[in-house]
């Protein structure tokens, strides 16, 4: 009887995990326990949560149904199916939209008018001459180890900040110490830049708008929204924000940009040192490529006169494009459907359901780049007659795809072309031994 006590229990429990918990079972797919699902599974791997996912997509059909626990009752379906992603970015997009109306608002980012064209050469020359080179010049005199990914972020930050608003944050400067933060705060829309001041001392810089904004803030912070409020009333075609809503919704969108035009390049061109630094066949033919292109700059440091030169380094933009393949700073892009929905896979999905589309497992299909898909090999992007080759938007999709794609494509490639162009003309980068780790953060980072 004493038996019957203890083991009773313990039959019931493995009748209970053999009838329900194989019961969505599919290929491979993670256990699906009773009550928890898949999360058990999901927390233990995180730390290597994008090569699993990437190798349940290509054991799956390149989709999966993740069962998350009873209680949230949201599941999570991802996928690397081009057709999926070609329904959900284009066809019927609507249903999976999401909605920002951040392109009336900022049309340097190329949409309309010609601002773009005039600010951003100004502004990769000023940084890359004022900053850049200047802290690397140092950084190599003293033979000094640098964070590299803090380095780009400080420059792309500065001149995200500089092209938005007219703001020269100044964070990438010699001595540079405290990386800056951008933080944003609650429902007034309300976000800081933690910046070293151009001054000298460090100060934060702040894009606020609540209901008080109109006063100064009185603690040593810089408010670039207002700033930028200023800047664009001064300006007699534009009035600038007039109520507090249209200012809640700029500082928003200011606080997208700053974040959107920083981390992401700043996390690919680390991606890109790291690779050329693994692969000095690669560097030279970059180096190679630059030579040719620009006879006679061998001895100096600026090797590009106005931005439009750099379309010429066809063998760049191809390392790039194969750096944010493997390593896209986005490794997924997040949908909810508001109906319900067939994708072509024949997956149904609905308003509980979360579809993820994996940029990062897409870049290693095998399906789409090859047997060599792991391999970093920029000649891919290169058609056999010369130029870059157009490789569509659902099967690299690194930047998205249809209507809602990012809008900062072009000047991301110009920016992170001009830095990587002048570091590899002018200095020698390696990966300090036991220094590389990779963060299972976004965006996607070493
Ligand atoms: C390597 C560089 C970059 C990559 C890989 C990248 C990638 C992306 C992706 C994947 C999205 C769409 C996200 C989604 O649909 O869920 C996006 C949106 C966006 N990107 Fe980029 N981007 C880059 C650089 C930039 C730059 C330089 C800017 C501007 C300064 C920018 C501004 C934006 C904005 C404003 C959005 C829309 C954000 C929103 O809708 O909330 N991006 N980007």
């Amino acid at each position: 009887m004493a038996y019957l006590e203890i083991f009773l229990p313990i039959i019931l429990l493995i009748l209970f995990l053999v009838l329900l918990a194989p019961k969505n079972r599919q290929l491979c797919l993670p256990w699906n326990w009773p009550f928890v699902r898949m999360m058990p599974t999901m927390y233990l791997k995180s730390h290597e949560i994008y090569d699993k996912i990437t190798q349940l997509l290509a054991e799956n059909n390149s989709t999966v149904l993740f069962k998350t626990s009873w209680f949230t009752k949201t599941d999570i379906l991802v996928t690397s199916d081009p057709a999926n992603v070609h329904h959900i970015m284009t066809t019927n997009f609507s249903i999976y939209q999401r909605g920002s109306e951040f392109r009336n608002v900022f049309d340097f980012l190329g949409q309309a008018g010609n601002q773009y064209h005039e600010s951003v050469p100004k502004i990769v020359h000023q940084g890359l001459e004022k900053s850049l080179i200047a802290v690397l010049d140092h950084a190599a005199q003293q033979n000094q180890e640098l964070d590299l990914q803090s380095l780009f972020s400080r420059f792309m930050l500065d001149a995200t900040c500089l092209l938005a608003t007219g703001f020269d944050s100044g964070s990438l400067r010699v001595g540079f110490s405290r990386m800056p933060s951008l933080r944003c705060h609650g429902r007034h829309s309300r976000g800081r830049v933690l910046s070293p001041h151009p001054a000298g001392e460090t100060v934060e810089v702040a894009a606020m708008a609540t209901a008080t904004d109109d006063q100064e803030t009185g603690d040593g912070t810089f408010d670039v929204l207002k700033f930028y409020l200023k800047e664009a009333a001064s300006n007699s075609d534009n009035k600038g924000a007039q109520n507090h809503d249209d200012k809640a919704f700029l500082a928003a969108n200011l606080m997208t940009l700053l974040f959107a035009g920083r981390d992401t390049s700043a996390a690919l061109l680390t991606w890109f040192f790291c690779l050329i630094s693994r692969n000095p066949l690669v560097e030279n033919k970059i180096l190679e490529e630059i030579r040719l292109n620009f006879p006679g700059k061998a001895s100096r440091k600026h090797i590009f006169s106005n931005v439009e030169e750099l379309s010429k380094l066809v063998y760049l933009h191809s390392a790039l494009c194969e750096s944010l393949r493997l390593f896209p700073p986005g490794p997924f892009l997040l949908r909810v459907p508001n109906q319900q929905d067939v994708l072509p896979s024949g997956h149904k999905v609905d308003q509980t359901t979360k579809v993820m589309l994996c940029t990062y497992a897409m870049g290693r299909m095998r399906e789409i780049w090859g047997k060599d898909c792991a391999e970093f090999r920029p000649e891919r992007w290169i058609m056999e007659k010369g130029g870059s080759k157009h490789v569509a938007s659902n099967i690299f999709l690194a930047f998205s795809s249809g209507p809602w794609s990012c809008p900062g494509r072009e000047l991301a490639f110009t920016r992170m072309k001009a830095v990587a162009a002048t570091v590899v003309h002018n200095y020698r980068v390696g990966v300090v031994e036991g220094k590389l780790f990779v963060r299972a953060s976004l965006p996607f980072s070493p």
